[in-house]
């Protein structure tokens, strides 16, 4: 199977799609309901005591997966109470086809359903959610978070936009738990639809994987799965040289964050790692080394002097770099050399005045990694979600463009793009960026394609972070890279073992 099909993500247009697809090759409507509708039954009674459960369907196919949920739960012998919104005689097709086998009462649709309740069923609102919530809806969804009850979620938390993350109201549910189907939507792993929709599982409902050979996907949710296959684990009969070498430009006043990005690039198995350090500084980067190497560099030579050593294959500008001219003429030599070359934080500020000249001196393998500050200055105010935004941003310039975050999104120009979801709170510190160049930059150096480097960087720089959890400070990111590859690589090596 394609990699991409397992991490697919689909927005609710082609989520549609897929169902007909599957619905055309031969598996019908109802089953596909009926196994939806059971996947959220199991979901509750695995997350939560037995106890009583009240059911909101919506007017939609989403509150048919309510009514075969409730029903499961009710043969399961849980007390159910059901809650729909709109006329029972307005239902249609398969919601109404469940709704009559729904052997409970269906009860007039209004908050004092919630009392004395233990867990709710959201079956509002999913896919279809078209507007904002208006009326005994929107009520009924402010009276569960006024509840402060537990929720399953059916599809996606109702009020949330499955395309974008974003609510497309002013109130929504907040999901513990949200069980979807078949793949996860965009909104389910972008900010801040990630928060709300609790954990997230994917139910097998029996739509085949090969459905999206003609249906396509929005985007991919980051997996070692996606590049795993192309990632550059030493060879024994390799060579220092072999592994790349990774030369970081480092500032004179912000010294921390080029080290930090040295120590990453060395970490994730870059060959050999060189600071260019600013001739007064020098000193202090000698100091703070060992086995990354320090140039000292005059006012007099420039990068390219240094850049004239071709076995120098990834360079980092930015990191503590300064927003100024001389940050400019480094980003525009190490371009000039179309060498893989990571642009982050004042390298990307520097053009921030006249972005036009950053984007016709990428012609090479480049990566911008911009927060969304950074990103605003460089590219303005794109409408639309991050993941658009990302590919505009990465067509535009040319180069694969993260947007980082909880929810960094990574695209490149052909289109290509990946939403990362490991990223744990603990990561928003100061010189995690700084650390994140490196490991890019380090495993360029060793070969892997700018796309997938980047993809996987930021998937490792995640799951450091979870290693390390509260108290995780920028400079532990890379000594927690090794025991981040050594259970990558005992996975990896597994999976190639079956
Ligand atoms: N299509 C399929 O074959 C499957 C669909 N499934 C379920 O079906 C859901 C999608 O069903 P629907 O397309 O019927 O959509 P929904 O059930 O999400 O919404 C129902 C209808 O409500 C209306 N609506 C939208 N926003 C509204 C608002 N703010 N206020 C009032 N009315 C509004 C729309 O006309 C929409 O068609 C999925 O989320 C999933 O739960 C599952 O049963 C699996 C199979
Ligand atoms: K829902």
């Amino acid at each position: 199977m394609n990699h991409m099909y397992e991490t697919a993500l689909l927005a609710p247009a082609r989520m549609a799609k897929a169902d007909a697809a599957a619905i055309k090759a031969g598996i019908s409507s109802l089953e596909l309901m009926r196994a939806a509708g059971l996947a959220v039954a199991q979901a509750v009674s695995r997350h939560w005591p037995r106890g009583a459960v009240v059911v909101l369907c919506g007017p939609g196919n989403n509150g048919g997966d309510g009514f075969v949920a409730a029903e499961q739960l009710r043969q399961w012998g849980w007390p159910v109470r059901l809650g729909l919104l709109g006329e029972r005689s307005a239902l249609k097709g398969d919601a109404a086809h469940y709704a009559k086998r729904f052997q409970g009462r269906i009860e007039a649709f209004g908050p004092q359903l919630l009392k004395d309740a233990t867990v709710v069923v959201d079956a509002l609102f999913g896919a279809g959610l078209s507007k904002a919530l208006e009326g005994p809806a929107r009520e009924m969804v402010q009276a569960v978070r006024d509840s402060r009850l537990p929720v399953c979620a059916v599809d996606v938390p109702t009020g949330l936009d499955g395309a974008t993350g974003q609510a497309l109201g002013d109130t929504y549910i907040r999901a513990d738990h949200t069980v979807t189907f078949f793949r996860k939507k965009p909104g389910h792993v972008l900010m801040p639809g990630r928060a709300w929709c609790g954990a997230v599982e994917v139910a097998d409902i029996g739509i085949a994987a090969s459905v999206l050979g003609d249906v396509g996907l929005d985007a991919c949710e980051n997996a070692p799965v996606l590049w795993s296959d192309v990632y550059p684990w030493p060879q024994l009969d390799g060579h220092k040289y072999h592994r790349g070498h990774v030369l970081v430009v480092g500032g004179e006043s912000m010294t921390g964050a080029a080290r930090l990005s040295a120590m990453a690039a060395a970490r994730v198995g870059a060959g050999l790692v060189t600071v260019a350090a600013p001739e007064p500084v020098w000193p202090i980067y000698a100091a703070a080394l060992t086995s990354v190497m320090v140039h000292s560099l005059s006012d007099a030579e420039g990068l390219d002097t240094l850049l004239a050593d071709t076995r120098m294959n990834a360079i980092v500008v930015g990191p503590g770099a300064g927003a100024s001219e001389a940050t400019r003429q480094h980003v525009l030599a190490a371009l000039a050399t179309r060498r893989a070359t990571v642009l982050d934080a004042d390298a990307i500020t520097a053009f921030a005045p006249e972005p036009a000249s950053l984007f016709r001196a990428i012609r090479g393998p480049c990566i911008l990694t911009p927060h969304e500050g950074e990103f605003a200055r460089l590219f303005g105010q794109v409408p639309g979600d991050k993941l658009w935004r990302a590919r505009q941003a990465a067509s535009i310039s040319g180069a694969v463009v993260v947007i980082k975050g909880a929810d960094t999104v990574v695209a490149a120009p052909d289109g290509r793009a990946v939403i990362n979801s490991n990223a744990p709170a603990w990561l928003a510190t100061g010189g995690s960026g700084d650390v994140l160049s490196g490991l890019i930059a380090g495993l360029l150096a060793q070969g892997m394609a700018p796309f997938d480097a980047t993809s996987a960087a930021v998937w490792l720089h995640g799951e450091a972070a979870q290693a390390f959890g509260p108290g995780l400070i920028a400079e532990d990111l890379p000594t927690l890279i090794p025991s981040v590859l050594r259970a990558l690589y005992e996975s990896v090596c597994q999976i190639r073992a079956l």
